[in-house]
């Protein structure tokens, strides 16, 4: 699990380690500056002609730092500095100085093109407006140079906390940033600014901000491993049940495929409830499951739905499911009677988008993983309010809703209710963006929901946790497919034979 941190939270730590821990902010910003340094010595750096871009503030200082070290490297190092030098902070005046006395050549209007390598220190987590005038143009040029480009702690003109673009950004080939990752380096468009994203230890002490909210956070591929463990005394019957209800007349492969991922993820049985049409090419496609069987305009089979219902350890409910008459019926008598966790995906969020009171009286934990377009229809909102705001969306949808809520976008988000607590999911690709993923990845989800309620209380990680578990799973094994081919080859079923090879 690592902990991301917000601008304000970065602050806070950076001043409790100042403050607090005693440690010189000049040392933090040597030791800053160094991490960059090593990155640039690592060999895959053309390091014959570097120019650190400065601004005013402490960003500005770990360039001048940069360069500094850099020339006592040997390295034909230069600087460029923007800004009043009047405004300098602290940190940046005596960088610039210390720089200037190891005879580091500061230029005034350089030719960006002329350089194998661009350090970018114009603003890091004190980046507060859109970039304009001087700021903006060298940007621009930077960009324009095609030089590659070394962002130091975060590129220039992104918001730390959104991802968003202020107006203008650097491109940046890598970017090595400190204590920990920012939300604006894995968000989009931030994360395509940043390029390879290096966190690198300065020593900051993180008690400040670890109170703080929003909590963001990711999970890793230990948290998985440590989730799948098995018991080598379980059965199938231990490792997890999940009921899907998917499938209308003409929608057999969303069942098939969020019912073979289920299988493909630990868990130890699966039970399709799909429409009686589908009912030979499940069987066809997938003879490890059972099935039960509703039909078109005619009345649920309520007993053994109800039977069904006390069989599973997780439902999953929506994939392909249709919203004719019938299926709405079948989830609203689902809603009513599931007291296990319930994930919620594609036409039940669209149903429950168009009727609200389908989930009241609803008892289950809920997942709701709806993608942009489900999510809009969800919060009554348009996608592009949506986009702007990854974490803030999918919040609303979980307080709305009274549920964890699985943001599905190229940077997916988990958001849970109550609390302003976020995973941001770091695997994937557009591998991932195929017809049925969405089913995998609602299999997935269910298949770790229903892992998760077998586990004893004390080994029980929160839903949410197992909710961002499922999507970096499904990001990871969609890597995986990728690894094979390309990423526009990939089907939803080879993402599910990924799941093998995480
Ligand atoms: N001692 C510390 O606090 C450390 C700071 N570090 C570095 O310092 C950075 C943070 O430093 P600062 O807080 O000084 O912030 P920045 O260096 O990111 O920039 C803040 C300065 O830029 C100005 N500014 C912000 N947005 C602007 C805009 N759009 N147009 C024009 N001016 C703008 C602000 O008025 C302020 O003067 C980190 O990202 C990191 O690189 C590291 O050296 C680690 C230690
Ligand atoms: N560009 C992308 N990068 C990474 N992941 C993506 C990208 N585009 C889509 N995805 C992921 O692919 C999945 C698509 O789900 P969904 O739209 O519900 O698919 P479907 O309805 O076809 O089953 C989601 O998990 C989403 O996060
Ligand atoms: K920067």
């Amino acid at each position: 699990m690592k902990r991301i941190l917000t601008a304000a939270q970065m602050k806070q730590a950076d001043r409790n380690t100042i403050e607090t821990m005693g440690v010189p902010s000049l040392v933090l910003m040597e030791r800053a500056a160094l991490s960059c340094v090593e990155e640039l010595q690592n060999g895959t750096w053309d390091t014959g002609k570097v120019l650190a871009v400065c601004g005013p503030g402490n960003n500005g200082g770990d360039g001048a730092a940069i360069a500094r070290i850099l020339k006592t490297k040997g390295v034909d190092a230069e600087l460029f500095c923007l800004g009043n030098p009047e405004k300098y902070s602290e940190g940046m005046r005596a960088q610039k100085k210390i720089a200037e006395n190891y005879g580091v050549r500061e230029v005034k209007n350089p030719d960006f093109r002329e350089y194998t390598v661009i350090i970018d220190a114009i603003f890091g987590i004190g980046v507060s407006r859109p970039l304009a005038g001087e700021y903006r143009r060298a940007v621009e040029a930077i960009c324009a140079s095609g030089v590659p480009v070394l962002a130091v702690d975060i590129p220039s003109g992104i918001h730390t906390d959104t991802g968003e673009v202020l107006d203008a950004a650097v491109k940046a080939r890598a970017t090595v940033t400190f204590a920990c990752a920012k939300p604006g380096l894995l968000f989009d468009p931030g994360k395509r600014y940043a390029g390879e994203v290096l966190v690198r230890d300065i020593g900051i002490g993180f008690d400040a901000g670890e109170e703080e909210t929003p909590w963001y956070g990711s999970v890793e591929k230990e948290d998985l491993d440590r989730f799948l463990t098995r018991t080598p005394m379980g059965n199938k019957g231990t490792f997890g049940k999940v009921l899907v209800l998917a499938g209308s007349g003409a929608m057999c492969g969303a069942a098939v495929l969020c019912a073979r991922a289920v299988l493909a993820s630990g868990a130890g049985m699966v039970k399709v409830v799909t429409e009686e049409r589908n009912r030979t090419p499940l069987f066809c496609a997938l003879p490890e499951a059972m099935a039960d069987f509703w039909k078109e305009d005619e009345p649920l089979p309520e007993e053994a739905l109800l039977q069904d219902l006390a069989w599973a350890d997780a439902v999953v409910a929506g994939p392909g499911l249709s919203k004719s008459r019938t299926a709405k019926e079948l989830l609203v008598f689902t809603v009513q009677h599931t007291e296990v966790p319930l994930v919620l995906d594609a036409d039940a969020l669209n149903l429950i988008a168009e009727d609200a009171e389908i989930l009241s009286g609803c008892r289950a934990e809920k997942i709701l993983t709806p993608h942009v377009g489900e999510l809009a229809r969800l919060l009554h909102m348009t996608i592009a309010e949506c986009q702007r705001d990854p974490a803030g969306s999918a919040g609303r949808a979980a307080e709305k809703y009274q549920a964890c809520c699985v943001r599905k976008d190229s940077v997916t988000v988990t958001a849970e209710e109550g609390r302003e607590q976020y995973y941001i999911n770091t695997s994937g690709s557009s591998a991932l963006a195929t017809a049925g993923s969405g089913d995998v990845l609602a299999g997935i989800t269910g298949a770790f929901a229903a892992k998760r309620q077998c586990e004893k209380n004390e080994k029980k990680i929160s839903l949410a946790k197992t909710a961002a578990l499922a999507a970096y799973a499904h990001g990871k094994a969609g890597e995986a497919a990728e690894e094979k081919s390309s990423a526009s080859y990939v089907t939803a079923s080879e993402i599910i034979r990924g799941l093998q090879s995480i």
